[in-house]
């Protein structure tokens, strides 16, 4: 008789995709080096979900990829109906062995801890959706069909924002009137949480230092983009604030400008833009509307796929690509140099990640070049250059002498492969929730 396995489904709703993974839970066996708790059993992506048509891909553990550009994606809940279609199709899983959802949840307000959506964390969830207005909504619609078509599992929400409660009052607070702002929780709550404790554990194992002791930068640089700063292995600050829209342009955000630029932009900027998003109703102005969707690399370039940026650069001649990618890198520096000296100059590694950070070795090489003068080991080229063919969750880019570790350069200029449906799946697992 075949036993019911316990299977873990991770969901992270981001602006652009929808990255799914399914595990076998407690099983013990790990990733091979015992380090996990979850094994992973199959990945799938749908990606482009804001610039259609949208990409698909759907690969079983060492299987072959099964890649297509369906025309029924054209939100996050018609990407997860596909995959959920997908699943027993191609990899012959029975959902009533999903025994937990783990569901990615960009904003969370004050919750401080995942939570078992009920009534009441939906509500939440809900009301903060015009503070993600790109994110918390996909969330939801993810989460509705999970409750509809996974009646049997449990469906829990993973914050982003969670991370970053370690985050001092005098760096969370905006210069405001602090009643009028505390009344209204206006304040940074900072986002990618859940993929810098994943980067923050793997760097750890990766330089053999418990966390707590390091010092570290870390880059989140995907469609939507953000800087951490990391003191003893806790965020001390992050360029995200009250939304995902403060800090470092996106895809197609502004990221953080001059409060005042709104009104000079558009004359009707206060008035309520009536966006739908997938599962509820957003209540945000044009100005926000226009900030979150018609900025960032897309309106200098015309493109939200920078791997385009980079080649129309390379190919010369396009000054809207060569805006895109300096105005991006200059943003980052303004971040590194802040934070570097917030951690006095005591930094132990400058870490790249997200769709970016993990594939633009052009951009790579841009900072990397700038921020030798701070001390940072110079990035080599061949390694920068091989980074996709290089195996492993963390890859060095800097020249590291031989010899005994403690004599290798102090500040290392890494890549991280980051893995926020893992950060949940383990979480899940070793019983946080
Ligand atoms: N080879 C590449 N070079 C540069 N950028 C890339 C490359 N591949 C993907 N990207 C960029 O990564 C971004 C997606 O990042 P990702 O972190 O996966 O997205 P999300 O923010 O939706 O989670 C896209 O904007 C895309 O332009
Ligand atoms: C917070 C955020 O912007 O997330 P993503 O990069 O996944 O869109
Ligand atoms: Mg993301």
């Amino acid at each position: 008789m075949s036993t019911k396995r316990n299977l873990i489904l991770s969901v992270n709703a981001g602006s652009s995709s929808l990255k799914i993974s399914l595990y076998t839970a407690g099983d013990g066996d790990g990733d091979g080096d015992g380090r996990e708790p979850v094994r992973l059993l199959l990945t799938s992506s749908i990606s482009n979900i804001s610039a259609p048509p949208a990409k698909f891909s759907f690969k079983v553990v060492q299987g072959t990829a099964k890649d297509d550009q369906p025309r029924d994606v054209h939100d996050h809940a018609s990407a997860f109906a596909h995959f959920l279609a997908c699943l027993g199709r191609e990899a012959e899983i029975d959902r009533a062995e999903i025994s937990c959802v783990c569901h990615r949840v960009v904003h969370g307000g004050d919750y401080t801890d995942p939570v078992l959506i009920n009534d009441e964390a939906y509500t939440h969830i809900e009301r903060l959706s015009d503070l993600a207005p790109l994110h918390n909504g996909a969330a939801l619609a993810v989460i509705k069909t999970c409750l509809a078509q996974l009646p049997d599992a449990r469906s829990i929400a993973f914050f982003d924002t969670a991370f970053h409660r370690s985050i001092p009052p005098y760096i969370s607070s905006f210069a405001l009137d602090q009643k009028i702002a505390k009344e209204r929780g206006l304040k940074k709550y900072g986002f990618h949480g859940l993929s810098y404790s994943f980067i923050l554990r793997e760097v750890s194992h990766f330089l053999e230092k418990p966390a707590s002791s390091l010092n570290l930068i870390l880059l989140h640089l995907g469609s939507g983009a953000s800087a951490c700063c990391i003191r003893h292995g806790q965020s001390l600050d992050t360029s995200m604030g009250l939304t995902p829209l403060d800090g470092l342009p996106g895809a197609t955000r502004s990221g953080a400008l001059d409060p005042s630029l709104i009104f000079h932009y558009t004359n009707t900027a206060g008035r309520m833009s009536h966006q739908r998003g997938s599962a509820v109703q957003l209540h945000v102005t044009q100005a926000e509307h226009i900030l979150n969707t018609q900025a960032g690399w897309k309106a200098l370039a015309g493109t939200t796929d920078f791997a385009a940026i980079t080649s129309r650069r390379d190919a010369g001649g396009d000054a809207g690509a060569d805006l895109a990618f300096e105005l991006f890198a200059d943003r980052v520096l303004n971040f590194v140099g802040a934070y570097h000296l917030k951690l006095g100059g005591a930094v132990d590694a400058l870490v790249f990640a997200g769709g970016l950070g993990e594939r633009s070795a052009a951009l790579r090489a841009f900072i990397g070049e700038r921020v030798e003068c701070l001390g940072y080991a110079r990035v080599d080229p061949g390694r920068n250059g091989a980074v996709d063919a290089t195996e492993g969750v963390v890859v060095d880019l800097t020249e590291t002498e031989a010899g005994a570790p403690e004599k290798r350069q102090q500040q290392r200029v890494l890549v991280c492969r980051t893995d926020e449906q893992l950060e949940m799946a383990r979480q899940c697992s070793l019983g946080s929730m």
